[in-house]
């Protein structure tokens, strides 16, 4: 055994291995030891936030954006269960997430007594985080803790889903053996070759097949080899609602986001009209077809998702999508529906910089014309009416927790991006969900990150409105945000006009080194197109028109 190693050295050791960058987290005293490990080792850099749903949204993001797999690391009980909620968003929308959750040892375990922070049993916690990750694992017992580490974390990158590892504080400086890397699985050669047939041949007999990406694509790092594929087979593509940012500035003929009778209807005549559908990465929630009503005929999609490709009525139960990718482009398969260019895209741009008040088209527009001045931005959204906002601003990356849809992701969101790749984010974020988690900025100054954040002040839960207009309950006030950013370590701004905002944004653009807020302030009623037409779908499929 290398005695040089302890377990939490090891269990480092293979976070960085398997994709880990660094750790956010939020120490207690269950954890404590493995935070000093982490610090004393520097294997990964170290950040901690103020609460933990802000440290969960912040690894999420690191992953969702940057690639390999988050950390979060908690204190048992009141920290990990804290946690919750995010590790669900990632569970949903398939983001590979470690959490490690400190844990009472074994003599305070065998002790008798009803422990600080516990539930019911001390293993309440475990059984809760079965239901919100794809694999656990109790480190307790250093014989078995590389191969129970090995296990987790192969999963967690196999299946692009959370994981949870809990670590008893009377392990952490165990003497442990490194943890294994463990070879991927085998697949069925036979099988994706002849997937692969049926495809293209579905695929040459098409007169108007369209490629829709989704998430997976990403989660898996295979968005280049897809950006290949698209560009082989010159046919549209479109994004689904969470897809949205897919395949940015990487030169294919990208139509748009499928949002139904919701969206563009150039972009929904074509996916609704195509008689082949290929699906690549693609997941089956509401916020991607609901909107479609009905008006997409399954007979003519081919749906490659969470390893399994369907298509008519049959299953190919085990087909990864890299293998089916590598199948296609080597199929020779190629334009398809040369000429395909997608029509002009209207591209919200051109902010009218006058004195009429702001709507949120606007703030797409603004934003628009800043990327295209001062070069590209990746946009972080939280949920609420910027969601939807967020949907016109063009070829620009986009991160948004668009079908578990929970408040709160913006910022820490953005904070984790910018801590993992150094490249400066756009937040939106509407006022409600900003006096969740908006107050994690106090950590840019500490770290030197500067995102621009914009809040969509509609000084009250303006989503909620849209559906029950005469409510009192959806009320916040104005809490005059801008006015505080001095004293987290920013700079802000209110801005009520059109000119105040292009002018915000141009400063805010040029301004490096602290975060800038513009504060917009909405007039009341105040609503993106998209949101007022998913609203209406919504009322319509719901029958409660
Ligand atoms: C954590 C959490 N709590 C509650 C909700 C429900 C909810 C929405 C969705 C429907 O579930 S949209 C919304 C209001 C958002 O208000 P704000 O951030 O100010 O943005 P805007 O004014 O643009 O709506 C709420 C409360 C949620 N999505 N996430």
């Amino acid at each position: 055994m290398d005695t040089n190693t302890n377990l939490t050295r090891a269990l480092l050791a293979a976070l960085q291995a398997h994709g880990a960058r660094e750790i956010f987290g939020l120490p207690g005293d269950f954890i404590l030891p493995f935070f000093i490990e982490a610090e004393e080792t520097g294997t990964l850099p170290l950040y901690t936030l103020s609460h933990e749903p802000g440290v969960g949204f912040a690894a999420d993001s690191a992953a969702r954006y940057g690639g390999g797999i988050g950390v979060a690391a908690v204190t048992y009980g009141a920290g990990a269960l804290n946690l919750v909620n995010p590790v669900a968003a990632a569970y949903a929308e398939k983001v590979p997430l470690v959490v490690i959750s400190g844990a009472p040892g074994a003599r305070e375990r065998a002790g008798g007594l009803l422990l600080h922070h516990q539930v019911r049993s001390l293993d309440s916690q475990l059984t809760m985080f079965r239901e919100i990750t794809c694999d656990q694992a109790v480190l307790d017992d250093a014989a078995t803790a590389p191969g129970l580490i090995a296990r987790v974390l192969a999963r967690c990158v196999r299946e692009s889903r959370p994981v949870y590892l809990e670590l008893p504080r009377d392990m952490a400086r165990v003497p442990c053996a490194p943890v294994p890397v463990l070879a991927d699985p085998m697949y069925d050669r036979a099988a994706v070759a002849a997937c692969v047939r049926e495809v293209t041949a579905r695929l040459r007999a098409a007169a108007r097949p369209v490629l829709v990406v989704g998430i997976e694509l990403r989660r898996l790092g295979l968005e280049e080899p897809a950006a290949r594929l698209a560009r082989q087979l010159d046919i549209p593509v479109v994004t689904t609602v969470m897809g949205r940012g897919l395949l940015a500035g990487r030169n294919v003929p990208l139509l748009g986001t499928y949002l139904g009778g919701a969206g563009d209807p150039l972009v929904a005549d074509a996916v609704e009209e195509a008689d082949a559908l290929l699906m690549l990465g693609v997941l089956p929630t509401d916020t991607n077809f609901a909107v479609a009503d009905g008006r997409i005929d399954a007979a003519h999609t081919l749906m490659a998702t969470e390893g399994q490709v369907y298509l008519d009525h049959h299953v190919y139960p085990a087909i990864p999508l890299g293998a089916l990718l590598e199948g296609l482009l080597d199929s020779g398969l190629r334009a398809l529906a040369p000429g395909a260019e997608p029509p002009g895209r209207h591209c919200p741009c051109d902010l009218h910089a006058d004195g009429a008040p702001v709507w949120p088209l606007d703030i797409a527009r603004g934003i628009n014309d800043m990327l295209a001045t001062h070069g590209r931005m990746p946009i972080v959204s939280d949920m609420g009416d910027c969601f939807f906002t967020a949907l016109d601003i063009e070829d620009a990356d986009l991160l948004a927790p668009g079908y578990y849809a929970t408040m709160g992701y913006g910022v820490p969101a953005g904070l984790g991006l910018q801590a993992r790749t150094g490249e400066r984010p756009v937040i939106l974020v509407g006022d409600g969900a900003f006096q969740m988690t908006g107050w994690e900025l106090g950590h840019c100054r500490r770290h030197g990150w500067d995102p621009i954040v914009i809040v969509f002040n509609n000084a009250g839960w303006g989503m909620l409105r849209s559906f029950e207009p005469d409510a009192c309950f959806n009320e916040l006030g104005d809490w005059h945000l801008a006015a505080m950013a001095a004293g987290l370590g920013g700079d802000g701004v209110r801005v009520r006009t059109r000119a105040e905002l292009a002018q915000a944004l141009q400063h805010a653009a040029t301004t490096r080194g602290r975060f800038q807020m513009i504060e917009v302030m909405l007039p009341l009623g105040a609503q993106s197109d998209t949101l007022a037409r998913f609203v209406a779908a919504a009322r319509r499929r719901n029958g409660m028109c």
